[in-house]
C-alpha cells in the first residue's frame, strides 16, 4: 500500500468543495505562459474530481511577491489553464476573505476556480494558524497535487493538510512513484547538475547532495557564487557574495565525501542582460568588472560532456545560463541534447526537474529523451538528498 493517502481513499466528492493545492508557478514572458508542463501535470486530478461531481478550488503561489503584487497575479495563468483543460476556469482576486468565500459558494458541482496567489498573504509562508483557518473555511476536502512545492512548509502546502481530510493528487502520486523507481538505488557513478538562479534557497542542500553523488557539476548563478568564493572576479554576474562561507564549506564537504566538483572554466560574458547582447567567451579568470557571466563557455561544455561519458545516472536541476535569452542558451541546450543522446543509446539514466529546467529541456528539444522529467526542482533535490518533504509527510497514512 502507498505510504500516503491518495484520491482513491477519498470518500464521495460529489458536491464537496475540494481545495486542491497545485503549482502554477510557471515560466512567463510578457504575460504569456511559455511552458505549460505544470499545467498539463494537474489535469488528471482536476478531471478526476470534477468527474466525481466535486467543486475544484485551486490554490497556488506565483513567484516570490512581498505582499500583493499585480505583476505576480495568477489571472493570466488561470486563463492558460482554461485553454489546457478545454473548459471554463473561473478566477477570483483573493484566496481568502469575503470575495473568495462568495466565489467558491457560487460554484456548481464539476466547476473549477483558481484563487489568487497565496503568497500575497504573509500567513502563507509563515504557515500561520489564522491563515490556515481562513483557507480551510473555503473547503470540505484538501488535495495536494503540488509535489514541486512540497518542500515548503507553508499554509497551503502543509498546514491545510492537518485541518481537512487530506489526500495526494494524481501528479503528486506519480512524481513520487517515478522518482522512487528511478533513483531509490541509482547505478553509479551518479552525476548531478545543479545550476539556475535560486542560489540562496538551494545552496545549502548541496552540502548533503555531495554525500549522495559522485560528481557535482555546478552551473548558472550557483556556479558564480562558488567562483567568487574561490576569489575569482565575477563582475556584475548573478552571485550571492555573502554566501561564500557556505560555498567554501560545501567544497570541503565534497572533498571529504569523495565527490568531484566541476565548476565552469570559461563563460559567455556580456555587459547587458538581454537577448543578442554583444558577448564574448572569457576564461573565468578574465571577467571584467562591467561584464556578467550569462552562460557556461564551450570549454566547460566539453568538460561536462566528458564527465557524462563516465556516468551511469544523471540528475539535473537548474540551467547553465540565462537560457531564455539567445545566445545564452547554448550550454544548456548542448548538455541537454548530449544527455538525451546518451540516454537514448542506453548509456545513461537521466532525471531532470524544475519549472525553468523543464522549459529549458523543451527549448532544447531534449525533454522526451530523458528517462524521467519531474515538475519539481528544489523539491526534487531535497527529496534526492533524503529530506522529508513537509507537503508529503502531511499526507502520510
Ligand atoms: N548565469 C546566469 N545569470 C542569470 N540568470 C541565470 C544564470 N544562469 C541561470 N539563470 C536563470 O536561472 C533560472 C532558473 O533557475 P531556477 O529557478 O533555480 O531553476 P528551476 O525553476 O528549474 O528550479 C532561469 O530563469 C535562468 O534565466
Ligand atoms: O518553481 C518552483 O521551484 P523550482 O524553481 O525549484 O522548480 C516551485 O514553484 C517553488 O517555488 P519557490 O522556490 O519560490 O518556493
Amino acid at each position: 500500500m502507498i505510504a500516503f493517502r491518495t484520491l482513491d481513499d477519498a470518500a464521495d466528492l460529489a458536491d464537496k468543495r475540494v481545495l486542491v493545492r497545485v503549482d502554477l508557478n510557471v515560466p512567463m514572458e510578457s504575460g504569456r505562459v511559455t511552458d505549460a508542463t505544470r499545467l498539463k501535470a494537474i489535469l488528471p486530478t482536476i478531471r478526476d474530481i470534477t468527474g466525481k461531481g466535486g467543486k475544484v478550488v485551486l490554490l497556488a503561489h506565483f513567484g516570490r511577491p512581498k505582499g500583493r503584487d499585480e505583476t505576480q497575479s495568477l489571472a493570466p495563468v488561470a486563463k492558460a489553464l482554461e485553454g489546457e483543460l478545454g473548459r471554463k476556469v473561473a478566477f477570483v482576486g483573493d484566496c481568502v476573505g469575503d470575495e473568495a468565500k462568495s466565489a467558491v459558494s457560487s460554484l456548481a458541482s464539476g466547476e473549477v476556480i483558481v484563487l489568487e496567489n497565496t503568497r500575497f498573504h504573509a500567513g502563507e509562508e509563515k504557515n500561520a494558524p489564522d491563515f490556515i483557518e481562513a483557507l480551510a473555511s473555503l473547503g470540505d476536502v484538501y488535495v495536494n497535487d503540488a509535489f514541486s512545492t512540497a518542500h515548503r512548509a507553508h499554509a497551503s502546502t502543509e498546514g491545510l493538510a492537518h485541518k481537512l481530510p487530506a489526500y495526494a493528487g494524481r501528479s503528486m502520486e506519480s512524481e513520487i512513484e517515478a522518482l522512487t523507481k528511478a533513483l531509490e538505488a541509482p547505478q553509479r557513478p551518479v552525476l548531478a547538475v545543479v545550476g539556475g538562479s535560486k542560489v540562496s534557497t538551494k545552496l545549502e542542500l548541496l552540502g548533503n547532495l555531495v554525500r549522495k553523488v559522485d560528481i557535482l557539476v555546478i552551473g548558472g548563478g550557483m556556479a558564480n557564487t562558488f567562483l567568487a568564493a574561490l576569489g575569482k572576479k565575477v563582475g556584475k554576474s548573478l552571485c550571492e557574495h555573502d554566501l561564500g562561507d557556505i560555498a567554501r564549506d560545501i567544497l570541503d564537504k565534497a572533498k571529504a565525501a569523495g565527490c568531484e566538483i566541476v565548476l565552469p572554466v570559461d563563460a559567455v560574458v556580456a555587459t547587458e542582460f538581454k537577448a543578442n547582447a554583444a558577448h564574448r567567451v572569457a576564461s573565468v579568470d578574465d571577467v571584467k568588472d562591467d561584464e556578467m557571466m550569462l552562460d557556461a563557455g564551450p570549454a566547460t561544455v566539453a568538460i561536462v560532456k566528458q564527465k557524462l561519458d563516465g556516468a551511469k545516472t544523471v540528475v539535473w536541476n537548474g540551467p547553465f545560463g540565462a537560457f531564455e535569452l539567445t545566445p545564452f542558451d547554448a550550454a544548456t541546450v548542448a548538455v541537454a541534447r548530449y544527455v538525451g543522446d546518451l540516454t537514448h543509446n542506453g548509456k545513461l539514466l537521466s532525471v531532470a526537474g524544475g519549472g525553468d529546467t523543464v522549459a529549458a529541456l523543451n527549448h532544447a528539444g531534449a525533454a522526451d529523451r530523458f528517462s524521467y522529467v519531474s515538475t519539481a526542482g528544489g523539491a526534487f533535490l531535497e527529496w534526492l538528498e533524503g529530506k522529508a518533504l513537509p507537503g508529503v509527510e502531511a499526507l502520510r497514512r
